[in-house]
């Protein structure tokens, strides 16, 4: 069967390709895309995957928030780092398509604390194809009479051999970017290629190209592109990771974040309004 599930997890298998991508029902997290044999998402042995903690890898969603609660408005100064998606269950609304071109899934989000007195319906539709996952937030504020503000990512956690090595292109020289490890200093883009030399933790802000490239100097590599996320922030915390209880030993050499999104400010969706933000994965 190319969809399968239990309790934690579905499973979609692209049969011909011998492609597949497991999620667990736990933030909606992708945990695994095997494609060409080889696991493409990094996940750290030290996750827990017991629904105690977001996960640490894979594809955590982000939203209603990015990063660090604001000061305001209350209901979002309240939320924990990059939201509560990452840590609500979520359920299997529909198998949506089965084919050889690809398989493809609609998850549901519950709906959201008590505290956070909004109407929306957010879901997730991930899809497989060969050498592809596509995976694309739908949200719809379902208030009749509100405005609704948002900020949303999708947090890729992409395997790679060495971060060291790696060569990132296609950000548009002159956008500009958030450093945080410059503590949130703007700057703007020089252009040419990105390299991880230390701590990166960049939000660069409506980027035009809207694909960014990932050679991962051993022949193979990724290519992200997006659509109704405009911003794209590129995360890899070298050392740094030492100090996060569930990465492990040396796992910030193994990864790169490409992180599509839209969070450089909050969007607004107006009464029965909807967003669709997607990024479609490619092997290189
Ligand atoms: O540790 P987490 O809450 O999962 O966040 C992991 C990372 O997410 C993003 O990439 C942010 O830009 C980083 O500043 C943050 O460290």
């Amino acid at each position: 069967m190319p969809v399968t599930q239990n309790e934690k997890t579905i499973t979609l298998k692209h049969e011909q390709s011998g492609s597949s991508v497991e999620i667990y029902f736990f933030g909606a997290t992708v945990t695994s895309w095997i494609q060409g044999g080889k696991e493409r998402m990094f996940l750290s042995s030290k996750s827990t995957l017991d629904a105690s903690k977001p996960i640490r890898g894979g594809i955590p969603v982000v939203f209603p928030i990015f990063g660090p609660p604001p000061s305001s408005p209350p209901e979002y100064a309240a939320l924990s780092q990059h939201g509560f998606a990452r840590t609500q269950t979520w359920t299997l609304d529909k198998i949506l398509m089965d084919r050889e071109e690809g398989i493809s899934v609609r998850l549901l989000a519950p709906p959201p604390p008590a505290s956070f007195n909004h109407s929306y319906k957010l879901a997730y539709v991930i899809t497989l194809a060969p050498h592809q996952l596509v995976t694309d937030l739908h949200l719809t504020n379902t208030s009749s009479s509100e405005n609704f503000i948002f900020q949303a990512l999708l947090h890729n956690y992409l395997a790679v051999p060495d971060a060291n090595k790696l060569q990132i292109t296609g950000l548009d020289k002159g956008v500009d970017y958030k450093d945080k490890v410059l503590g949130g200093k703007l700057c703007t883009w020089e252009g040419g290629v990105l390299t991880i030399e230390g701590e990166t933790d960049r939000v660069y802000q409506k980027v035009p190209s809207q694909e960014i490239k990932v050679d991962d100097g051993a022949g193979s590599g990724f290519k992200v592109r997006f659509r109704g996320f405009e911003d794209c922030t590129i995360w890899n915390p070298q050392e740094k990771g030492k100090s996060m209880a569930d990465m492990e030993d040396g796992g910030w050499d193994r990864y790169i974040c490409i992180e599509p999104g839209f969070v450089r400010e909050f969007k607004s969706l107006k009464p029965g309004e909807e967003f669709l933000g997607q990024q479609v994965i490619t092997v290189l």
